[in-house]
């Protein structure tokens, strides 16, 4: 990873996904050009927003014309590094890590789940889609010889520190985490965290009591 992400702020690396996402459908809808504003009116963001942002990656888009969508999506993808493969250690072999490795969307995004890890001797051996799953113990092996860049976690909460501190002492420095836990981490790593059940709950405040 280069340093480039260090003068750019995490709210704006945020939303570039979410442009490139949209670039996509434009593409799917052989939309060549569009402006921040249809942007905006599309994304419900502020247009100014949005001009601000792609601007902090130097001009691409030209007055009165917008953006051009094939270059946008070249740029995008070359900001957040993906333009080239992006391999990713999943640690835990379980119901979400089988389904996150059938999720065929990370593939199409250059980013490419090629190793599942358990450490449950049933389930080392055992094919999970087109991979078979290692020995969480062998993942700095594995992490070299694959080039691992980034890892998942989907095992109990119990067990995430552990398998965190395991991905950080391999050399991982990029992880997103599905349990329920409040990881530690040094300096230098990247953590994101997902938590299906506490979006739920803060939906459920929107519930209207009957
Ligand atoms: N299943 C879901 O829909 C779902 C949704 C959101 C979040 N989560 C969270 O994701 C995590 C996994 O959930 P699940 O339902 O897949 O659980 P699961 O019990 O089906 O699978 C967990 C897997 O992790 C493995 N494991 C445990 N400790 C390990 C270690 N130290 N090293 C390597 N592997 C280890 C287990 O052997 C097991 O195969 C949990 O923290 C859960 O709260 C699950």
């Amino acid at each position: 990873m280069g340093n480039k992400e260090l003068r750019i702020s995490p709210s704006v690396i945020r939303r570039l996904p979410v442009y490139l996402r949209l670039v996509q459908e434009l593409k799917e809808l052989s939309i060549a050009t569009i402006s921040s504003q249809e942007m905006g009116d599309r994304l419900d963001l502020n247009p100014a927003q949005i001009r601000k942002d792609l601007a902090s990656f130097g001009e691409f888009g030209r007055k009165g014309v917008g953006y051009n969508v094939a270059y946008l999506d070249w740029k995008l993808r070359q900001i957040l590094n993906l333009d080239r493969q992006i391999n990713v250690a999943l640690i835990g072999a379980g119901h979400l890590g089988i389904a996150l490795s059938n999720y065929a969307r990370f593939q199409s995004e250059r980013i490419k789940i090629t190793a599942v890890f358990d450490r449950d001797p049933q389930k080392i051996g055992q094919k999970v889609g087109s991979l078979t799953v290692a020995d969480a113990q062998d993942l700095p092996l594995y992490r070299q010889k694959y080039n691992l860049q980034m890892g998942i976690i989907a095992v109990p909460a119990s067990a995430a520190q552990e398998v965190c501190d395991e991905l950080v002492a391999a050399g991982i420095k990029v992880i997103l985490n599905f349990a329920p836990a409040n990881l530690r981490i040094p300096k230098g790593v990247h953590l994101r965290n997902t938590d299906v059940t506490t979006e739920l709950q803060a939906l459920a405040y929107y519930l209207e009591n009957e």
